[in-house]
This record gives structure tokens, sequence and C-alpha cells, in this order.
């Protein structure tokens, strides 16, 4: 996948998505990047890219040549199609499902904001989609398009290791939260690790771990799961669950 970013702080996503998992999938080749900076556009001495908002109010509003222009550049230089996407903080929070539709496009191309937005104009022209990363204010849009980035290039086939891969299947394919980790030493000050995982039985070890899913994600975000439209077997591991804490 391509992503173009237009923003006044190329460097920082480019940064962002330097290390980890994401600085793989940049390696493979999995994902490449480009950052295209609406100062490179504008016009005069100053260089303006902002200007007073009509109608009074404060801060500034991104003006619309210098992202036009960007926007122009970062088209050029891939013929590809690309999902035009503002970060904003009006857009539709981002989730894991928008997430798995974007990794499975060629292209996207991630306009981000400064002072208090840009001029309405040019979103009206040139932007496909406005996504929000959640209900809190940011300074800007580029840790959005740090978090875009970073989700979908884990997405992109051969970036994660089959383990990792297949672990990122089993449970955030379904949306539940995970389950505990433990690692040595077996035993610490600070407390034992659960037999079960010290059994071998991989089985009693995959249904603990799902209990333990389950019941954390009714227990912390009771809005991502439907009781009702939960299988029998994992009604089941609730039951249990809960006949364990009654007892
Ligand atoms: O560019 C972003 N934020 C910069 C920013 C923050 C606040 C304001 C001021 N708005 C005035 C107002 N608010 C309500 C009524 N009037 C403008 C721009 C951003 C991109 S994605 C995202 N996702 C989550 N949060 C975010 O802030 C963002």
């Amino acid at each position: 996948i391509r992503i173009d970013v237009v923003s006044l702080f190329p460097d920082f996503i480019d940064q962002a998505a330097a290390v980890g998992v994401v600085g793989r999938a940049r390696e493979r080749g999995l994902l490449t990047m480009q950052g295209w900076n609406p100062r490179d556009y504008a016009e005069g001495n100053y260089r303006r890219v902002d200007d007073r908002p009509f109608g009074g109010g404060p801060g500034m509003v991104m003006l619309i040549e210098p992202l036009r222009a960007a926007l122009a550049a970062a088209r050029a230089a891939d013929p590809g199609p690309a999902r035009v996407i503002y970060m904003s903080p009006q857009g539709r929070p981002l989730t894991q499902a928008k997430v798995r539709e974007l990794a499975a496009l060629p292209r996207l191309l991630l306009l981000c904001g400064r002072y208090e937005g840009v001029d309405e104009r040019l979103l009206e022209a040139e932007i496909d989609e406005e996504l929000s990363i959640g209900d809190y204010v940011l300074s800007g849009g580029e840790l959005a398009a740090a978090v875009v980035v970073d989700a979908v290039a884990r997405l992109q086939d051969g970036a994660l290791g089959d383990a990792e891969s297949a672990v990122q299947d089993s449970f955030e394919g379904d949306g539940l939260l995970d389950c505990p980790h433990y690692t040595r030493p077996v035993t610490h000050a600070l407390g034992q690790v659960p037999d079960v995982l010290l059994s071998g039985n991989h089985a009693e070890i995959a249904k603990w771990r799902r209990q333990q899913s389950l019941v954390r994600t009714l227990e912390r975000r009771p809005d991502l799961i439907d009781e009702a439209a939960l299988g029998k077997a994992d009604r089941r591991l609730l039951a249990a669950w809960r006949a364990a804490q009654g007892a």
C-alpha cells in the first residue's frame, strides 16, 4: 500500500512510522510513504499556509491553494487512484473495521490539519471522507495520521510474523479484549503464573484465554459485545466463570 501524507510536519509522521512492525513493513516494501508539505507550495515571501477566519473568531484557517497544490503533487507522483482522507475532529471515529477496509486499498492520501482547520471549499472539492481517532482534542492531525498508518501497516500481508498474525486473527478479529499475558519467572514476589498456562494442555489453555477475554470484555467494555450474540461455547465459558465466582 502507498500512503501519502500532506502535513506541515511531514518528518513527524515519517519518524512515527520508522520503528517496529511499521518500520519493518516499509523495509519490506509492503508499505511506501511520502510526505508532502503545503508550505513548499505556498506563494509569496512569507509562504503563507494559513490566514484569519472570515466571520471572525479565534485561530487561523489553512488556505486552499497550498493544500491543493500539495495534493496535486502527491497525486501526480503515482498514477493509481487514491482514497483521500482528512484527519479531523469532525470525522467518523476510526474503528478496526474501517482500518481493515483502508488496509485493502492500494493507496491512501491523508490530509492533516493544523490551527482551527481547513477551508471548507478544499474539503468539499478534494476529500472522500473525514476520520477522527477519538473524542479528545489534539493539536493537529499528524498523530491521527500516524495512528492510521500504524494500524493499516500491520494488516499488510507479511507485516506480522505467523505467530503474531495468528493471535491477531483470533481475538482482535472478533473484537474481544485480549487475555492476560505472563512470562518468566514462574514465581515472583508479585505473584504466581496461573497453573493452566504451565500445564501444557493447549486445549485448556485456549479455553482459559478465551474465558479471560470474554470476562474482561464484559467487565471493562460491555459496549463491545452483545452477550446474546455469543456462541454456545462462549456462553458456557461465562457461566462457568460466574459459577466459580459465586462459589
Ligand atoms: O486535527 C485534529 N485536531 C486539531 C484540532 C483540534 C481542535 C480544534 C478546534 N475545534 C473547535 C471546536 N471544537 C468543537 C467545536 N469547536 C481544531 C482542530 C484532529 C484530527 S483527527 C483527530 N482526532 C481526534 N482529535 C483531534 O483533535 C483530531
